[in-house]
């Protein structure tokens, strides 16, 4: 199949490589041009593992023409006016797979929410958004990775399970749960940057132990609210992705958090990263919702005030350890 991937960063390369060691054909766009030229001399972005077969423009028009098939990589920050843009260059109809983690603070809208606001019905054939624990950084070296594809339309969830696995490393399964999939998938980025802040600021593996366990509760808070089901937070899409976002130094938002965490200013850790950042911004939509919705997401809501309050760590600890006592209760 020919596919056209737009957002050729860290994870959009990553991709096109796993398409292309599939036996697909990928065009990559991406508005940075020293990344398409990278691309087009077989060089990954960001990453010394060469890519093979790969070819990449900074034409969005050529990039759309080349399939009807589009892997949406762009930082959620962009996806609205890439999605525009998008827009106005087709006039046939497209699918789209959807690879970014983000919630939109200014409006709390998913992923899939936006496409469908942007893309003009006629055009949109499909949509799916494909997830899971899965640092690009190990995808790349070809290490064992499961991810799932979640779609309204079953067919086309399971189209992108066979173009996406391969006997060697990676492995999709399929989900219908598409607003759990795409929440646990945005939800956990927030908590990885707590988790990061925690481990900034000294704590250790049974403070770490103990956010993920209460993280994922907050995630499933925001999935009931927001029409998923709750059993999709334990899958790969919500614990799995929260595992190894919250404990891994490849983490984009862990280190974000870490550096927080270490008395870094929250703009300069995002600035200093020269890859995507979703979690801060999650933060700030996960704690408009509770308050819109009124939902108890205490981990969420005290991040919030340390990165956009000041508040000190110090403080938001001693103000979760001093929460009234009460029974563990999982929901
Ligand atoms: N890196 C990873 O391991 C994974 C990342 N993700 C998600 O994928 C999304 C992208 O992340 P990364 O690839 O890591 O970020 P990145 O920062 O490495 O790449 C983003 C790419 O988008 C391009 N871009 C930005 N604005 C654009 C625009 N208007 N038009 C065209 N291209 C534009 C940038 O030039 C860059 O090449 C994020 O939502 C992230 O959460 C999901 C799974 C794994
Ligand atoms: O989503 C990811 C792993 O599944 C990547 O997370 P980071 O953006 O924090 O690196």
């Amino acid at each position: 199949m020919n596919l056209s991937v737009i957002g050729g960063g860290s994870w959009g390369s990553t991709l096109a490589q796993v398409l292309t060691d599939n036996g697909h054909s990928v065009l990559v766009y991406d508005i940075n041009p020293v990344y398409v030229d990278k691309i087009n001399h077989q060089k990954h972005p960001f990453f010394d593992e060469p890519l093979k077969d790969i070819k990449a423009t900074n034409n969005l028009k050529e990039a759309l023409e080349f399939s009807d098939l589009i892997l949406l990589s762009v930082p959620t920050k962009a996806m609205r006016d890439v999605l525009k843009e998008i827009n106005s260059l087709i006039n046939s109809k497209k699918s789209f797979v959807n690879v970014s983690k983000g919630i939109e603070p200014e409006t709390l809208k998913r992923v899939s929410e936006i496409v469908k606001e942007e893309i003009n019905p006629e055009n949109l054939e499909n949509y799916a958004v494909l997830t899971g624990p899965s640092h690009a950084e190990e995808v790349i070296l070809r290490k064992l990775t499961l991810l799932t594809s979640a779609s309204d339309n079953p067919e086309f969830a399971k189209q992108i399970q066979c173009i996406f696995s391969n006997d060697t490393y990676l492995r999709v399964y399929t989900s219908s749960d598409l607003i759990g999939c795409e929440v646990g998938g945005a939800v956990k980025n927030a908590i990885a940057v707590v988790s990061g802040i925690l481990s900034g600021h000294g704590l250790g593996e049974n403070a770490r132990a103990a956010l993920i366990t209460r993280g994922i509760l907050e995630i499933i808070r925001v999935v009931k609210v927001m029409g998923g089901k709750t059993e999709t937070a334990f899958g790969l899409t919500g614990i799995g992705d929260l595992i190894v976002t919250a404990s891994s130094e490849n983490s984009r938002n862990f280190t974000a958090g870490k550096k927080i965490g270490s008395g870094i200013n929250a703009s300069k850790a995002v600035e200093e990263s020269v890859q995507t950042v979703e979690g801060i911004r999650t933060i700030q939509a996960m704690h408009l919702l509770s308050i819109e919705k009124n939902i108890e997401l205490p981990i969420i809501d005290i991040a919030y005030d340390v990165i956009f309050n000041n508040l000190s760590v110090e403080q938001a600890v001693a103000h979760l350890l001093t929460r009234d006592l009460k029974e563990e209760k999982l929901d």
